[in-house]
C-alpha cells in the first residue's frame, strides 16, 4: 500500500521536483513537512484558535434555526451551508451565504464521493489495499486512476484561486490563507501546499460537521424519549427569550451529554479516518506489526462495545450523566473517540465539539424533532441502520419534522436570525475565483 502512496503522490504533483512524501496533511507519511502541515493547521484551528470564531460560528448557527422556519425540507442544506461558511470565513474571510453556492453544491458532492470510494478493500483505487500485487503493476494499465488525479489537480487549482483571492482582496485581513502566505518564505510553502491547507478546512471540516448534525436529526426522531428531559433543563436555564449561549454551558449537563452521545452514537469517521501505519516494527499483545503495515481503529466497534456502552445502538445521554446507572469509566474523559487519536487526531477537533454543542443546544430549545408524517396523518419510521457507506458517513435521505416550541421561542429565532445576518455580512462578498472555476469546468463537462 506504501507503494500506492507513494505512486499517488508523484502524478499528484505537477511540479516535477516536487517528490515529497504527498503534499495534503490528511494523507501525508509522517515526517518533517508533516510536522510544517500541522503546525500551520493549529494555526488556523488549533485550540487556542477556535475561541476566536465563536462570534460568527454562533452566528452562522443561529441562521440554521431562522434557515429552518423557512425551509424545514432543506434542513440538510441548511446544515451543509454552515459548515461550510464557518470554515469559509476561517479561511477566506468570505461567508457561504446560500445553499445554491457551488461550496455546498458541488465541492461538499466531490467530498461525499471521495470519502465513499476512500474505503479500504472496497473499490478501485482501494482495492490495493486488498490486492496489493496489483501496485507493482505500470500505472499505464490502470489510465482511469489519471481522470481522478486530474480532477484533484483541479481541486487545488480551485482553492489556490480562492486563497489568492482572498490575499490579494486584502492582505492584512486576518485569516488562514493570509497566515499561510505570511508563512510561505519561513517554510517554503509551495502553492499547492497553501491549496491543500486551505482546501482541507472544507474537506476535512466540512461535510464531518454537517453529518454529525444530521445524526443529531436522526436521532431526535428515533428516541423522541429522551427530548422532555433536555427541554426541561434547556427552559430552566436559558428560558424562551433568547437561544443557548456558550455562557450556558457549565450548566446545561444533560445537554452537554446529549452533544457526547451524539458523537459517540453515530461517528461520522466510522473507521476513524485514513489509516495509520506504524513508523518502526512494533508489537501489540503478541501481535508482531511490521513498519508501515496499514492499521485502521474500528470506531464503530469501539463505540458499540457492549462493556462500555451497554445497548449500543439506543441513544442514550445518560450514559456521560456522572451519577447515573448507565454511566461507565471509558479510558478517555470526553467519553468517545470520535476524533481519532494520536499524533494525526483530528486537528479540528476544538472547532468541531464547539459548532456542535452551540447547535444541537439551540436546535433543541428551538424545535420539537420528529418523524415525518404520511398523508394520513401517520409517522413514516425512520431507519437507524440506513446510512451511506463511506469512510465518513451520514444517515441516508429522511424526511422529519420541526415544530417550534412555542411562539415566544420563534420570536427569539426571528430576531436572534435577522442580527446574526447583519453581523455576518461583513464577510459577504461574490467571488470571481469561484465563477470562473464553475464555468469553465461546466465548458469542459
Ligand atoms: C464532527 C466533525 C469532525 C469529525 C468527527 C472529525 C474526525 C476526524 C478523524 C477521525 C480524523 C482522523 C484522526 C486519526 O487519524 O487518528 C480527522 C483528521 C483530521 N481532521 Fe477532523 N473531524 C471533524 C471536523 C474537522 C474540522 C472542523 C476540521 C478543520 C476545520 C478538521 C480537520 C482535520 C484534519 C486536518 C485532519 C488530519 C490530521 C492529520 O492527519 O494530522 N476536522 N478528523
Amino acid at each position: 500500500m506504501v507503494v500506492f502512496a507513494e505512486l499517488t503522490d508523484m502524478q499528484q504533483s505537477s511540479d516535477p521536483n516536487a517528490k515529497v512524501p504527498g503534499t495534503n496533511l490528511v494523507t501525508m507519511f509522517y515526517g518533517e513537512r508533516w510536522r510544517v502541515h500541522r503546525k500551520l493547521t493549529h494555526q488556523g484551528v488549533g485550540l487556542q484558535q477556535v475561541r476566536r470564531y465563536r462570534e460568527f460560528q454562533n452566528d452562522e448557527s443561529k441562521l440554521i434555526a431562522y434557515d429552518i422556519l423557512r425551509s424545514p425540507e432543506q434542513y440538510v442544506a441548511h446544515y451543509e451551508r454552515y459548515a461550510a461558511s464557518v470554515v469559509s470565513i476561517i479561511g477566506f474571510n468570505r461567508r457561504v451565504s446560500s445553499i445554491e453556492d457551488p461550496i455546498i453544491t458541488e465541492v461538499i458532492a466531490v467530498m461525499q464521493k471521495a470519502a465513499e470510494l476512500n474505503v479500504p478493500g472496497k473499490e478501485f483505487p482501494m482495492l490495493f489495499e486488498t490486492f496489493p500485487w496489483m501496485a507493482r503493476l505500470s500505472p499505464s494499465l490502470f489510465p482511469w486512476i489519471f481522470k481522478g488525479l486530474g480532477r484533484r489537480r483541479r481541486g487545488r487549482d480551485f482553492f489556490y484561486a480562492l486563497a489568492k483571492e482572498a490575499h490579494e482582496k486584502d492582505p492584512d485581513q486576518s485569516c488562514y490563507v493570509n497566515d499561510l502566505f505570511k508563512e510561505q518564505p519561513k517554510y517554503n510553502l509551495r502553492n499547492q501546499e497553501i491549496a491543500s491547507l486551505a482546501g482541507n478546512l472544507f474537506g476535512a471540516g466540512s461535510d464531518t460537521s454537517s453529518s454529525t448534525l444530521i445524526t443529531f436529526t436522526l436521532a431526535c426522531c428515533a428516541f423522541p424519549e429522551v427530548l422532555p428531559r433536555v427541554w426541561e433543563e434547556l427552559d430552566r436555564v436559558v428560558g424562551a427569550h433568547r437561544s443557548p449561549s456558550w455562557e450556558d454551558e457549565p450548566e446545561l449537563l444533560y445537554t452537554k451529554a446529549f452533544v457526547r452521545e451524539v458523537f459517540r452514537w453515530r461517528s461520522v469517521a466510522i473507521i476513524g479516518g485514513q489509516p495509520h501505519a506504524p513508523i518502526s516494527d512494533d508489537e501489540w499483545n503478541g501481535y508482531f506489526i511490521p513498519k508501515g503495515t496499514w492499521t485502521q481503529g474500528n470506531v464503530w466497534s469501539i463505540h458499540h462495545n457492549e462493556k462500555d456502552f451497554p445497548d449500543p445502538d439506543r441513544f442514550n445521554p445518560d450514559r456521560y450523566m456522572k451519577d447515573s446507572p448507565d454511566a461507565r469509566r471509558f479510558p478517555t474523559d470526553k467519553g468517545y473517540m470520535t476524533f481519532g487519536w494520536g499524533r494525526r487526531v483530528c486537528s479540528g477537533q476544538g472547532l468541531a465539539e464547539q459548532g456542535t454543542f452551540i447547535t444541537v443546544a439551540r436546535m433543541l430549545w428551538a424545535f420539537n424533532i420528529q418523524k415525518a408524517l404520511d398523508e394520513q396523518g401517520k409517522e413514516i419510521p425512520v431507519d437507524i441502520f440506513s446510512y451511506t457507506d463511506g469512510l465518513n458517513w451520514r444517515p441516508q435521505p429522511f424526511k422529519c419534522r420541526f415544530t417550534v416550541r412555542s411562539p415566544e421561542i420563534r420570536a427569539a429565532i426571528e430576531r436572534e436570525g435577522r442580527q446574526a445576518l447583519q453581523d455576518l455580512s461583513e464577510y459577504d462578498g461574490e467571488s470571481d475565483a469561484m465563477d470562473r472555476f464553475f464555468k469553465h469546468n461546466k465548458q469542459e463537462a
